[in-house]
């Protein structure tokens, strides 16, 4: 097999790497783009140090690898699940060899610190292996019927699934979205954002080395142009996005000229509603999970912190306290816990959120401003200090539309009738949480929140095995958890005669 992407990695790495390798993959290898036409420069985000040249695939090319991955599909649905399992725990396992090293690739594509690039990678293959297993219990019903006949179910995969990824976590997407379509017998096609297209390939080398099927998961690259061929293309039978809302309404029109099933992961203004009687250490430490990871940029943060009106002094000391002592720099660097933003256009309009916030009276309390690192490799990256806005109230911009970046907004409430009707006052339905230690609001208040998930005393953990997805806007259908399996299967029904047929003619 040819050098993988992998191999390209050296030790240490901000600023160094370029890559010239074709990062299209199917028929079980990388492929070279036909035409160079659109071609988008792909930038390091914490150096600004161009890493490839992203070259998106036309019809022909899109045609190409659906069709690869329809020769998969057939062969590896007739394959029983324990037979699957084999190869998807061998993925599974071959991902966690190499963690350090995909994890190297995302820091440098995505510009999250390693600690949680590590993170993600190892959520990957835990989900890779968390299907596998669920692969071999896949099975229909046995149901008696009148005079000796009967009827069963049998669970059959759907085809060829597209899986349509964001930038913000390259890798774990495309293994969320991967590893239950492969599960149930689908192959997939796979598109990475056109800002993060180096992690997805290897991905794709690895199903291969594992024992897939040449085609079973191909990677074409490109963005809303080829993101369309694949959801037009007759021959896709499902279609799973991740990304904003606007894009989603897109994905689910074109999709429904075919009457194609989609899942759809969009964005979020999650609430994160902190009572009096909670553990305020532990509720400050969850509202900093809530909204810096990845440098604030995950659909389900809880961005719109309601404090309880008592404790919010106390609450800001301490929240500011820990935001100030958040380390930017190299993400590459194991003490670093901020990296740099996915873009310079993507800064520029977090900031200007943040200027807007405080046109509109919001007080900032620490960050919110471009920053940049000591370290001169670091002078051209996309970094800006994590924001902690006070005195914000819910009409306000920054609490209403997602934001995307390291800004947090913060809001008292006097009691919980009204600050549950302020939290679910919102379009969006992808996360909540609250922090408080009676046990009996905690159970109310997760009932009441209009939201794919509650967090009870914590935030943005994600098991593999429950599943995730939003309310309203934020989308339909589920990643994770047995559920999903669901959402990548069709179920057929077969009927059994054992006597002779009654005509009605
Ligand atoms: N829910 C989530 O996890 C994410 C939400 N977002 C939100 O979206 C905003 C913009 O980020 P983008 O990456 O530009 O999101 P986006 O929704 O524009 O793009 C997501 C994916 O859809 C593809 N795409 C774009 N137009 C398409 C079309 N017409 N047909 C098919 N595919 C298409 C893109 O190439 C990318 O792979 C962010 O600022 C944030 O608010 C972004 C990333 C992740
Ligand atoms: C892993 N987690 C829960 C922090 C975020 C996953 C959802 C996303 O793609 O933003």
């Amino acid at each position: 097999m040819a050098q993988s992407i992998l191999d390209l990695i050296p030790e240490t790495c901000t600023g160094t790497l370029t890559i010239t390798e074709h990062l299209n993959f199917w028929g079980g290898k990388r492929v070279k783009p036909l035409h160079e036409t659109n071609v988008e420069p792909v930038f390091e985000p914490a150096t600004g140090h161009v890493l490839c040249q992203m070259v998106p695939c036309g019809a022909e090319e899109v045609d190409e690898a659906i069709k690869s991955a329809y020769g998969a599909y057939k062969k590896w649905s007739k394959l029983a699940g324990t037979e699957r399992a084999r190869v998807m725990l061998e993925a599974a396992r071959i991902i966690r060899e190499r963690r350090e090293k995909i994890a190297k690739l995302e820091v440098i594509n995505n510009g999250k610190s390693i600690t949680e690039a590590l993170v993600d990678i190892d959520i990957a293959w835990e989900s890779i292996e968390y299907y596998a297993g669920l692969a071999s219990t896949l099975s229909g019903q046995h149901v008696q019927l009148p005079g000796g006949a009967f009827a069963y179910t049998r669970r059959e995969p759907l085809g060829v699934c597209v899986g349509i990824g964001a930038w913000n976590y390259p890798f774990q997407i495309a293994s969320w979205k991967a590893a239950p379509a492969l599960a149930c017998g689908n192959a997939m096609v796979f598109k990475p954002s056109p800002m993060t297209p180096v992690t997805a390939v290897i991905l794709a080398e690895i199903f291969k080395e594992a024992g897939a099927p040449d085609g079973l998961f191909c990677v074409v690259q490109g963005g809303a142009e080829t993101g369309s061929l694949l959801c037009h293309h007759p021959m896709v039978a499902k279609v799973s996005f991740t990304g904003s809302v606007p894009t989603g309404k897109k994905v689910m029109e074109m999709s429904s000229k075919g009457v194609k099933q989609v899942t759809l992961e969009l964005g979020g203004k999650s609430p994160l509603i902190i009572f009096k009687d909670c553990e305020l250490e532990n509720a400050v430490k969850g509202a900093l999970m809530a909204n810096f990871l990845t440098q604030g940029q995950v659909c389900c943060n809880g961005t719109r912190v309601y404090v309880q009106r008592e404790i919010m002094p106390q609450f800001l000391d301490e929240v500011v306290k820990r935001t100030k002592a958040i380390r930017l720099g190299d993400p590459m660097l194991d003490d670093t816990n901020m990296g740099a933003l996915i873009s310079k256009p993507h800064l520029e309009k977090v900031l200007g959120f943040v200027d807007q916030a405080k046109k509109q009276g919001a007080k900032v309390l620490c960050g919110g401003e471009p920053f940049t690192p000591t370290d001169p490799k670091l002078k051209g990256g996309y970094f800006m200090s994590p924001c902690v806005l006070d005195n914000c109230r819910d009409d306000m911009t920054c609490v209403k539309e997602e934001i995307f970046g390291p800004v947090m907004s913060v809001m008292p409430f006097d009691t919980e009738e009204e600050v549950l009707q302020r939290a679910n006052n919102t379009t969006f339905g992808l996360a909540s949480g609250v922090f408080t230690r009676d046990i009996s609001r905690a159970h109310r208040v997760a009932a009441n929140l209009e939201a794919g998930t509650c967090f009870i005393n914590n935030y943005n953990i994600s098991p593999v095995q429950v599943p995730f997805g939003g309310y309203k806007m934020s989308g339909f259908g589920r990643e994770n958890g047995e559920v999903t399996i669901e959402y990548y299967s069709q179920l057929k029904t077969v009927v059994v005669e054992m006597g002779d047929v009654e005509s009605l003619f």
